[in-house]
């Protein structure tokens, strides 16, 4: 009986990584065989950097600030294009079969996504919102506003597969969060509502795309 390759996953980061500690928890149990062979950070003091070295696994911190200084004057697209093409070299230095986005607060170009198509890469993203609510950045932001508007009674956090629009891929899983007074109503209240949800979700978003990936390996 043959048994999969273990799956190897890169996770890009940009924070505090308690996301990444979930996934770096989760590798003796639930996420086994599945390994993390790198996390690659695109700000220097990422606390997720500590927390991926103290667990041995590989790290990189790439820094946009040196493309900036590159292309002047400011051409912002063409120092993003050649950090993103030089992230996806990188990336794929390791031979990964996923990448999860946990927190990464930068928006992936064609430069990045492309060559990774290129070679069956599937990026997936966890995103503090439901599918098609308060894109982007600020999300638990946004949805807390909407909530005290009495726009919305309910948010969510979703995991997604990553495309050029942002936050617009494919769902992979949803989890819908009720609002509550007075329960939610502060923004500190309802982030940890979510970071909660979070820490499970991008267990299961990621066991679902392995899942995806074994069965596009084996058809
Ligand atoms: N092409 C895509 N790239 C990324 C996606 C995606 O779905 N498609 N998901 C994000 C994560 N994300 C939301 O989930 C997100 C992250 C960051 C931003 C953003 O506005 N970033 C700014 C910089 C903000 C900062 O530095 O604090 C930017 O890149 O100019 C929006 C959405 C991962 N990338
Ligand atoms: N748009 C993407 C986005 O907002 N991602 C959010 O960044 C935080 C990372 O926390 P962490 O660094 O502790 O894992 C999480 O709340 C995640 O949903």
């Amino acid at each position: 009986m043959s048994f999969p390759t273990p799956t190897r996953i890169t996770v890009l980061i940009s924070g505090n990584g308690t996301n990444l500690q979930a996934l770096i928890d989760a590798q003796p149990t639930t996420l086994s065989p599945a390994r993390i062979v790198r996390v690659i950070s695109n700000k220097k003091a990422a606390y997720g950097l500590e927390r991926a070295k103290t667990a041995n696994i590989p790290t990189a911190y790439h820094n946009i600030v040196a493309y900036r200084k590159k292309y002047e004057p400011k051409d912002e697209t063409a120092a993003r294009q050649a950090y993103d093409a030089d992230l996806a070299a990188l990336v794929l230095k390791d031979a990964p079969n996923l990448v999860v986005c946990a927190g990464f607060m930068h928006i992936l170009s064609p430069q990045f996504l492309e060559p990774l198509a290129e070679k069956g890469v599937d990026i997936i993203n966890l995103h503090p919102a439901k599918w098609g609510m308060f894109d982007g950045a600020g999300a638990i932001e946004k949805a807390h506003k909407a909530f005290m508007d009495g726009e919305i009674t309910e948010t969510g956090v979703m995991i997604h597969y990553v495309i050029a629009q942002v936050d617009r891929g494919e769902l992979l899983v949803e989890e819908p969060i009720p609002l509550v007074h007075p329960d939610d109503d502060t923004v500190e209240a309802l982030q940890e509502k979510i970071h909660s949800v979070e820490h499970k979700l991008i267990i299961r978003g990621t066991l679902m795309a392995i899942e995806n990936l074994q069965r596009k390996q084996s058809s």
